[in-house]
């Protein structure tokens, strides 16, 4: 499959280009409906990669190319959750799904005339990760990984063709966590959405993921590439096989020598 988001020998500086790089020299290829990981060291410069891939930072040097356009801002293709759902109390959780839709063309000018259309389509998210019917409950009447599976929903309302997520379940407990890495299995497989995941649990990536990135310490770079080869449909018993503790015992080994190389 064709290469989706790429990115050449990035360099970004913050601060007005002045000052440490927290990313030098960071190239990856992810392709079109793959599921990648990112992994690293905390600090490595994981967000800052994020932001790179979808416009919100500009790189100091380098190219940064998604869906074959170099990008050069914002770009409007993407959904992204990250680890505080932030849903806004004042709205309903059904509204706080529709809000992308209020942003994003071309649904901004057709959700006023075409609103059954949109709240069928956000009826029909929450029912996929399991909240039928909570569409008329405010925020801060679900839990949190209930607001979560919410934000998922919020993430892909606009048919983003790719999702960014950003630590989107660090803040949950185990089972939960474990809940919502099927949730989204479940969403990448069905929608076909190229998915790019940062994240801390090596687990977490190797169970997603069709192949997980190291990260070096800062200045970030990939120093290592690991195809995960697990069939799918992917089920957790697969989390407790000697394959993938190995897996996961060899990824741990690059971010213990990207740590102890900073
Ligand atoms: N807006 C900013 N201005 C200045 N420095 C920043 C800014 N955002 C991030 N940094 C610095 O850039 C480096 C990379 O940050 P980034 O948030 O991308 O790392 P990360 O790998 O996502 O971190 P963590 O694992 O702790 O979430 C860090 O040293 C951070 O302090």
């Amino acid at each position: 499959m064709s290469a989706f988001v790429e990115l050449h020998d990035v360099t970004h500086v913050y601060g007005g280009g002045v000052g440490a790089p927290a990313v030098e020299g960071l190239s990856l290829r992810v392709r079109e409906g793959e599921f990648a990981a990112i992994v690293g060291p905390s600090g490595c410069g994981k967000s800052t990669l994020m932001k790179l891939a979808t416009g919100l930072q500009r790189p100091k040097s380098g190219a940064v190319i998604v869906a074959g356009k170099e990008v050069v801002e914002p770009i409007k293709i993407t959904g992204m959750a990250f680890q505080n759902p932030v849903m806004l109390p004042w709205r309903t959780t059904l509204e706080n799904l529709l809000l992308p839709l209020e942003i994003v063309q071309p649904h901004r000018s057709r959700l006023r005339a075409n609103k059954a259309e949109y709240v069928a389509r956000a009826e029909m998210l929450l029912e996929t990760v399991g909240l039928k019917g909570m569409g008329s409950k405010f925020p801060w009447q679900l839990s949190g990984g209930m607001q979560q599976r919410a934000s998922l929903c919020r993430s892909l309302i606009h048919e983003p063709k790719l999702l960014m997520l950003d630590e989107p379940f660090g803040a949950l407990d185990a089972f939960t966590r474990e809940e919502l890495w099927c949730v989204i299995r479940d969403l990448h497989a069905q929608r076909g959405v190229t998915v790019i995941l940062v994240t801390h649990d090596l687990r977490e990536a190797v169970f997603l993921a069709d192949r997980v990135f190291c990260m070096s310490a800062r200045p970030g770079r990939i120093i290592a590439e690991r195809e995960i080869g697990f069939a799918r449909p992917r089920d957790l018993d697969i989390t407790y096989t000697p394959d993938f503790a190995g897996i996961v015992q060899e990824l741990r080994g690059h971010i213990r020598e990207a740590r102890a190389a900073a």
